[in-house]
């Protein structure tokens, strides 16, 4: 479970006492996810998730927390920070950053489907429109320079043709992006997988885990998406259904130029790449600890996905 720092019942009477919440009724644990610590708090108010991060300074979270509010003043559904009886939104709970939200009904996917994949499309594109005006400009911390000093460190414990693999796919796509200064970037998601989303019966009602944002490539974004929502994680290939619906719902609402088209098949392999190497990096660092190690994602799906892209990357407008 990924709880990695636990609130004892005081604690949270005191976290709670904190906040305009009434009080204390019950508080559990959340399994899901792997980089915070999350629970669910229940108050004589309502029901409230509390996250403890636990990769960040203090002095990282505002960026993340100022992304959604920004979202949630153009209407999108996400859990902005709430503000406690000191009028601050940002708080240090056993040594980490902590913050509490709404908790919104609804729950997650166990798949997708081609009418989820539609929807997710659609609203990716005004989320992407939408973060066109969010001034601060952060890079991402997995972007980049993260992946190759990761896959510098990683790639002698790794087989030699996956090492190849990944170092020839980080070459490839410099050389390509070195070329491109002006492919349009936004304040995207980073890791908007399905699991990071909520439905209420068919209907998507949330977006939830900001805490991957940054300012980046628009495509970038659409690319990991559609790598966790249209792929067959058995294989890798990609559920041509899905990805028409995906990618047609989010033509309608955004108009993309022909240098986001040009630069799409790159985007599908960097993104699969990226998530290759955040596994790879978490397995590694959890292989001595069988609790954590339990805990990871598998990284070989995001491997399967990246040579699928390899073999074959669709391109962007054949869909429509
Ligand atoms: N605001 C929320 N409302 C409802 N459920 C939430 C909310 N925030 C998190 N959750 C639940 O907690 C799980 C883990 O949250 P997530 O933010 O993905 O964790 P992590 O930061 O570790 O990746 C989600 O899959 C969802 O089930
Ligand atoms: N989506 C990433 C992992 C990021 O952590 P999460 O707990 O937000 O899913 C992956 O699947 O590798």
């Amino acid at each position: 479970m990924a709880v990695y720092t636990s609130l004892s019942d005081s604690d949270m009477r005191a976290l709670v006492a904190d906040y305009y919440l009434g009080e204390l009724v019950a508080f559990q644990g959340i399994s899901g996810g792997v980089e915070n610590t999350n629970y669910f708090l229940t108050t004589t108010t309502g029901k409230y998730v509390v996250t403890l991060f636990e990769e960040f300074q203090p002095d990282e979270v505002p960026y993340f927390l100022d992304v959604v509010a920004h979202l949630k003043h153009k209407g999108f559904n996400v859990p902005a920070a709430l503000i406690d009886i000191h009028g601050e939104r940002l708080r240090i709970v056993k040594g980490r950053p902590t913050i509490i939200v709404d908790c919104f009904p609804g729950s997650g996917l166990d798949s997708t489907n081609v009418e989820t994949c539609r929807q997710m499309g659609a609203v990716l594109a005004k989320l992407h429109t939408a973060g066109e005006d969010f001034a601060t400009h952060r890079e991402s911390h997995r972007g980049m320079a993260w992946w190759h000093k990761t896959s510098d460190a990683i790639a002698s414990q790794l087989e030699p043709a996956q090492a190849r693999l990944l170092l020839s796919q980080i070459a490839e796509f410099d050389a390509f992006i070195a070329e491109q200064p002006d492919l349009p970037k936004t304040t995207i998601h980073g890791d908007l997988f399905y699991n990071n989303t909520l439905f209420e019966g068919n209907q998507l009602s949330a977006i939830i885990d900001f805490y991957n944002a940054c300012h980046s490539w628009v495509m970038y974004d659409l690319a990991i998406v559609v790598n966790d929502w249209c792929s067959d994680m058995t294989t890798g290939e990609l559920d041509k259904a899905k990805y028409k619906a995906l990618i047609k719902a989010y033509l309608h609402e955004r108009e993309v130029s022909v240098e986001e088209v040009l630069a799409w098949p790159y985007m599908l392999k960097i993104a699969a790449l990226r998530f290759w190497l955040s596994r790879l990096e978490a397995w590694h660092g959890a292989k001595h600890d069988p609790e954590r190690l339990a805990q990871q994602h598998d990284p070989r799906e995001f491997q399967r996905i990246l040579e699928a892209r390899v073999r074959y990357a669709p391109a962007l407008v054949e869909t429509i």
